[in-house]
């Protein structure tokens, strides 16, 4: 996973399958350790059109006769969870919790299927990331490394030879 210089990452899990949220902690979290401090940190919930009692499911109302409520799982993650879990991620990240965008603004449950949520995801976390693009590009270039300069032209000798 390549973090370096990303805005967001957006970590997502499976509400159905509470081991894909342990597993974003255990295995994925470390990946982003190459991110820059002012990255911002996205946690969704996918899946929610598997669940009952959610809200995922009433853009099909139309596509597909209901089903019974046996052929809905249990959701396993609730939303106390996944604002747990970025709470930790801001602890990991050592950011300030004063500092850091409420987990409630940061934690989103989304159904792909359906496209519950997903342009409200998008679009929030947009609205997030373009200020911070703008007030990088004010502040001048970044340290990035340029790849063109060729490794072998040597420096530039002090005195006469
Ligand atoms: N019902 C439902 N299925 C989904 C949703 N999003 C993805 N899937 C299905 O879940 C399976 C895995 O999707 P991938 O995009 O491969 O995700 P993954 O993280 O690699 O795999 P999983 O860990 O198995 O979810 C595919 O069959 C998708 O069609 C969703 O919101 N609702």
């Amino acid at each position: 996973m390549y973090c370096r210089s990303a805005s967001a990452i957006i970590l997502t899990y499976d509400v159905s399958n509470m081991q894909s949220l342990l597993e974003l902690e255990d295995r994925f979290l470390g990946l982003t350790d190459t991110a820059n401090s002012d990255c911002l940190f996205v946690v969704v919930g996918n899946k929610v059109d598997l669940t009952d009692g959610n809200e995922g499911d009433k853009e099909f109302e139309g596509e597909r006769p209901r089903t019974s409520s046996t052929s809905k799982v249990r959701k396993q993650v609730n939303s106390e969870d996944a604002h747990a879990l970025y709470k930790r991620i801001m602890k990991y990240r050592m950011v300030d919790e004063s500092y850091a965008p409420a987990a409630e603004k940061m934690c989103f449950e989304t159904s792909a299927k359906t496209g519950h949520n997903v342009d409200v995801l998008f679009e929030s976390v947009f609205n997030m990331v373009i200020p911070l693009i703008m007030k990088k590009k004010a502040n001048g270039p970044d340290d990035t490394v340029n790849l063109s300069q060729s490794s072998n032209e040597k420096p530039p000798k002090n005195g006469c030879c």
